[in-house]
């Protein structure tokens, strides 16, 4: 076995294969497959992922493997395999689907560095390229870019005397601290203490101390401990007295955090129905999907929690996946409760650093269940024995950015691996899993009811029409702002919604209605209050505020929209007594503050608690017993299939989280389309109507559940290459398809233009069309040359959640 197969990190459809490497003598037997290695290819060396050994290679002329990057592979079998059925089904490159599985720290980063070429006379060199390599052998690109000596370089790498090399780095670093040890045995640090003369009391001290108590200790501590610096155990540690020595050490995102460990709470009747089959499918190692349909509040995590635990028992692993913006301090402590240092957490806002010792945990087997956000799906468990999806409905489940996958997709093919169960939770499921479990594909699972039969609260749909019309012109309708007052005076605690996905605030003229747009995208730009700026959320430009109108010159020009800010000022005016807690990407953006602020809300120091989507998942407050919806539809006007959807479970969600416990809860929804059925049925409660309805409507339109969609999009600079190159690509699908599929293109995107780029897309809908991701493959691989040129872009999509 002295040749490896490497995938290199090229993504190219040239490279999109695995080559073969030699390895060298000194590296046998330490090159496993799932190992990352450094690779020369062409000019420089690069990172690759071993995907096999092999004892012979078709070619004669093997190149030899530079080094390894790791000491045990970093994806194992089955993650391997997986990357293949990845690159399948998205149309992804091998490297992608490698890359995705992998925290951030451990993607490559090249660091371009210049060397001087062996063949290179350093004094024929110019005298400033010889200054610059005077006492190194190589320097890097950025140092020679601020050099300003880079065209000079450039020169001489033509004539053969400088190389460029890249070199692989990795991004980060495990973290180390550096500990403070006694070298000496007791009697030899007693004899010295004997010895110091009596100004010496620091030192002293800090022998005293090791005489107390051997152990290592880290030298901040010690320092802040005995109120000493370095300089005390300097001369200490060059008499051999003291030692020191650096440790690697877990980055702990939680701190000292103590998890009050709870105990498995005696299941209801109905928590027992649903739990049962789970279990069986556990125990007869059998598996298959299960829909866990449960209403707000109905304790479908207790579920998740006893699968769970029985999945440990059997020494096997589970992970849970949460939309990354419920994954809140609340939920984590659930599981963290439940199973102590044996969970692993994985988010956003964890740094790149604590994401990597959380893989690496498990990675060495040191936690058995890890909750986590989308990119948990590939935590490196080998002993899988259950996946739990909450929330399974959330589009943020599907990656947006190659390789373009759905975590639910994912899961169904680690599980099938591993024969165990996936448990898929909602309240509200989306059609498509549903429809599936009517079919039989997933089986259903029901909690029909509220924990103790407590009633889901009740809905009230207000018209904020009426109220304008009846001279309200304020962003609280008359019922609210009363009901609001009431909770205050019984120091009950309330949550406002505002719904920002959808809508923003934007710079209009009142006078000409001239909306301030992005000059190089065709959308409007975002006003920020916090630096009064105009933004453009696609391709970042920025602008002040015009004093007028640039199309009547009024000055009436002013912004539009509400964002938290505003409703926050307008409550402080109409109800200044409030305590309100404001929560928004704003607030929210420092590390912890998150957590803070709801802890903040939970004691009780806040009647109101104001956010945007960060706040309609997960929190379960007894407190709170009113919600008020600020703007139900918001998002109903987008252009997207799915928008009817997402209102009805936004709806449904951030109403339940009042009245969970004891209190009984009300949610007051205000909207300007009361007669939209999303808005309607959500004020009844009622998703099995709204799932009729919704069928209905797909069905006529020939969108999921009943048709499976994949989306091209196209984008040139040049409005009609976008407009041909779309064209082609429609006519070729086209003829690869059969009759019962519906090809509908060249049209404009819905945001027909991105930085400067026009984009067109093509939309296919189908029932069974075994040859389109073939045929899709032949159009990226044609375009390929155009592609990597940089002047075309085309993604494709082969189950689009976004489709602007
Ligand atoms: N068997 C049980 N006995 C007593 N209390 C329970 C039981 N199961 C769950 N609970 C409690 O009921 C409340 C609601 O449960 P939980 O939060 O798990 O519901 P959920 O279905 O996950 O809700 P949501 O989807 O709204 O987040 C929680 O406070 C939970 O501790
Ligand atoms: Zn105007
Ligand atoms: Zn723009």
């Amino acid at each position: 076995m002295n040749i490896a197969s490497v995938i290199v990190d090229v993504p190219a459809k040239q490279t999109d294969r695995a080559f073969d490497y030699k390895i060298p003598g000194h590296l046998a037997g330490v090159i496993q497959p799932g190992m990352r290695v450094i690779v020369p290819f062409g000019p420089r060396k690069i990172q690759g992922f071993v995907t096999g050994l092999k004892t012979e290679s078709e070619f004669s002329q093997l190149k030899s493997i530079a080094e390894p990057m790791d000491l045990n592979p970093v994806l194992n079998q089955e993650l391997l395999s997986l990357g293949d059925w990845l690159t399948e089904k998205t149309l992804c490159y091998k490297i992608s689907a490698y890359q995705a599985m992998l925290p951030a720290a451990l993607k490559a980063k090249y660091e371009k560095k210049l060397v001087l070429a062996e063949k290179a006379d350093r004094v024929a060199l110019p005298e400033k390229v010889q200054t610059l390599f005077e006492n190194t052998e190589a320097i890097t690109w950025d140092e020679a870019v601020k050099d300003g000596t880079l065209s000079l370089l450039q020169k001489e790498a033509t004539n053969g005397n400088i190389d460029i090399i890249y070199q692989v780095k990795e991004r980060v670093k495990k973290k180390k601290v550096k500990q403070v040890f006694p070298a000496a045995d007791r009697n030899g640090l007693a004899e010295y203490i004997e010895k110091l003369p009596a100004n010496a009391t620091k030192q002293k001290e800090v022998l005293e101390y090791f005489l107390q108590d051997d152990s290592p200790i880290e030298q901040k501590e010690l320092f802040s401990f005995l109120r000493i610096t370095s300089s005390t155990i300097k001369g200490l540690i060059q008499k051999g007295l003291l030692g020191q020595k650096e440790v690697e050490i877990y980055r702990n995102p939680f701190g000292d955090r103590e998890f009050k460990r709870t105990e498995p709470l005696p299941l209801t009747e109905e928590q027992r129905k649903a739990i049962i089959p789970i279990l069986n499918s556990i125990e007869e190692k059998r598996h298959g999907t299960f829909l866990l349909y449960g209403v707000t509040g109905s304790g479908k995590t207790e579920v998740y929690l006893q699968s769970i635990q029985r999945v440990l028992q059997d020494g096997k692993e589970a992970i849970v996946l949460v939309p990354e913006i419920s994954l809140t301090p609340q939920m984590v402590n659930r599981f963290k409760g439940r199973f102590g240092d044996q969970v692993a957490v994985m988010h956003s806002g964890l740094s790149a650093g604590e994401k990597y010792d959380e893989w690496r945990k498990i990675q060495r087997k040191e936690v058995k269940v890890v909750v986590g956000a989308r990119s948990a799906i590939f935590a490196p468990f080998e002993n899988l024995g259950i996946v739990i999806i909450d929330e399974e409905h959330e589009t943020s489940y599907k990656q947006e950015e190659n390789p373009r996958y759905h975590a639910r997709d994912v899961a169904i093919e680690r599980a099938g691996k591993y024969k165990c169960p996936v448990v898929l939770g909602s309240a509200t499921p989306s059609l498509e899993s549903f429809a599936r479990a009517h079919k039989g594909v997933y089986q259903l699972l029901s909690l029909p009811k509220r924990m103790n039969n407590q009633s889901l609260p009740s809905v009230e749909i207000i018209d904020m029409r009426e109220e304008l019309r009846e001279g309200n012109r304020s962003m609280f309708s008359r019922v609210l702002l009363d009901k609001i007052k009431d909770r205050l005076e019984k120091k009950e605690q309330i949550v406002l919604f505002l719904n920002k996905r959808g809508h923003s605030s934007f710079v209009m003229c009142r006078d000409c209605g001239y909306v301030i747009n992005c000059p190089h995208c065709d959308i409007s730009l975002t006003y920020h209050r916090f630096n009064q700026q105009m933004k453009c959320h696609y391709c970042g430009y920025e602008a002040s505020v015009p004093n007028t109108c640039p199309e009547c010159e009024s000055e009436h020009i002013r912004y539009f929209g509400t964002g938290t800010q505003k409703v926050e000022e307008e409550l402080a005016k109409v109800l200044p007594e409030a305590k309100v807690i404001r929560m928004d990407v704003d607030t929210t953006s420092r590390k912890g503050s998150h957590e803070k602020l709801l802890d903040q809300f939970q004691e009780g120091h806040a009647d109101i608690l104001l956010g945007t989507q960060m706040i309609a998942k997960g929190l379960d407050f007894p407190n709170i017993t009113l919600v008020g919806v600020l703007s139900a539809d918001t998002m109903l006007h987008l252009p997207d299939f799915r928008s009817s959807e997402k209102t009805f479970q936004l709806l449904t969600q951030v109403s339940g989280r009042a009245g969970r416990h004891e209190l009984e809860g009300e949610v007051i929804i205000q909207t300007y389309t009361p007669e939209h059925y999303s808005v309607e049925l959500s004020g009844e409660q009622d998703y099995d109507k709204f799932y009729e309805r919704e069928m209905m409507v797909r069905k006529i339109h020939r969108y999921p559940p009943f048709y499976y969609i994949s989306l091209v999009t196209v984008s040139h600079e040049e409005l009609m290459k976008s407009v041909s190159v779309t064209e082609k690509i429609t006519q070729y699908i086209q003829s690869r398809l059969s009759a019962e599929s519906i090809v509908l293109g060249p049209v404009a995107s819905p945001i027909p233009r991105i930085n400067n780029r026009y984009r067109y897309q093509c939309l296919i809908k189908y029932k069974r069309e075994p040859e389109l991701g073939r045929a899709l493959k032949k159009v990226l691989d044609n375009y390929q040359h155009e592609i990597a040129a940089g002047g075309l872009a085309i993604s494709v999509d082969l189950n689009p959640y976004i489709l602007m």
